[in-house]
C-alpha cells in the first residue's frame, strides 16, 4: 500500500503521510491521543477523502475509489454486531447487506469463517450470549468473510483485558500469514506493538511516518516518542 505525498484534513486538523506498507506486512501504529492514527485510518479505508497524493494498493490507483470497492477492510473495538441475531444472521447480513437472505454457499462460507476464528458450531448462538472475547472473534469472522486483502484494526480488542488481547491478536497474526493478510493496528499499548508487528509507524501531530523496525524503533525512540512512551516502552 503507498500513500504517495498524501494531504487530507478533518475540520483543522491536518494529515500528511508519504510511505510505503509492503503487501503482507503487520505494521503497528502508535501516536498520543489525538495525533491523527484513526484519521490515517479513515484516509486509507476511504471515509475521508484527500485533498492531494494519491494511495495504491498493488500499483493501482484507488485515491477516488467508495470504502466498498477498496481492497480494504476494518474492525473497530465497536463490533457492530446485532446483539438479538444468532452470529450465523450477524454472518449474514455481513455477505448481504441488503437482505441478510442466504445465497447459494453463503452457509459453508460462514461456517469456514467461524472456524477460522475458533467458534465452529456457534452459528446458532445470539451475540448476547457469548462471552466478550467470543464476540471479538465473531467480529473477526465477520471481516475475514469481506474476503480483502488490507485489514486495518483500530483498537479493537482494547476493552479485553491484557490475556485475551494478546490471544486475539494471535490469532488475528496467525490467519493474516496463512492469508497473507496486510494488517495495521493502531494501539495505544506498545507491547502490542512488539507482540504483533515487525514495523511500527509513528503519528506525530499529524505527521505520519514511514514504518520502522519495531523493537528498534521502541528500543530507541526519537524524543517525541519517548515523552509519549514515557517507561512503557
Ligand atoms: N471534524 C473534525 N473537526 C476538527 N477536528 C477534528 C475533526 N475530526 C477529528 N479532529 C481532530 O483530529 C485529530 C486527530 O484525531 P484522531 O481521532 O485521528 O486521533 P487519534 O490519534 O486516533 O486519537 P485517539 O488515540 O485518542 O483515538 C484530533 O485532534 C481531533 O480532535
Amino acid at each position: 500500500m503507498q500513500l504517495d505525498h498524501i494531504e487530507a484534513r478533518s475540520g483543522t486538523f491536518a494529515l500528511t503521510a508519504d510511505l510505503t506498507v509492503d503487501a503482507g506486512a503487520r505494521v503497528a501504529i502508535i501516536g498520543a491521543s489525538g495525533s491523527g492514527k484513526s484519521t490515517l485510518l479513515d484516509v486509507i479505508a476511504g471515509f475521508l477523502p484527500v485533498q492531494s497524493g494519491a494511495l495504491r494498493w498493488k500499483g493501482r490507483d484507488i485515491t477516488r475509489l467508495s470504502p466498498a470497492e477498496r481492497p480494504v477492510s476494518i474492525l473497530f473495538q465497536d463490533t457492530n454486531l446485532f446483539p438479538h441475531l444468532t452470529i450465523g444472521q450477524n454472518l449474514a447480513l455481513a455477505l448481504n447487506p441488503a437482505t441478510g437472505r442466504m445465497r447459494d454457499g453463503d452457509a459453508a462460507r460462514i461456517d469456514g469463517s467461524l472456524a477460522r476464528v475458533g467458534l465452529a458450531g456457534f452459528a446458532e448462538r445470539r451475540l448476547s450470549e457469548m462471552s466478550g472475547g467470543q464476540q471479538s472473534r465473531a467480529a473477526f469472522a465477520r471481516v475475514l468473510l469481506q474476503g480483502r486483502p488490507v485489514l486495518l484494526l483500530d483498537e479493537p480488542f482494547a476493552a479485553l483485558g491484557p490475556s485475551l488481547k494478546a490471544e486475539m491478536l494471535d490469532l488475528v497474526s496467525e490467519v493474516a500469514e496463512a492469508e497473507g493478510l496486510t494488517v495495521l493496528l493502531v494501539s495505544h499499548d506498545p507491547q502490542d506493538a512488539r507482540r504483533f508487528a515487525e514495523q511500527t509507524i509513528v503519528v506525530e501531530e499529524g505527521r505520519v511516518s514511514a514504518p520502522e523496525a519495531t523493537g528498534h524503533l521502541l528500543d530507541n525512540p526519537p524524543p517525541g516518542l519517548r515523552a509519549y512512551l514515557g517507561g512503557a516502552g
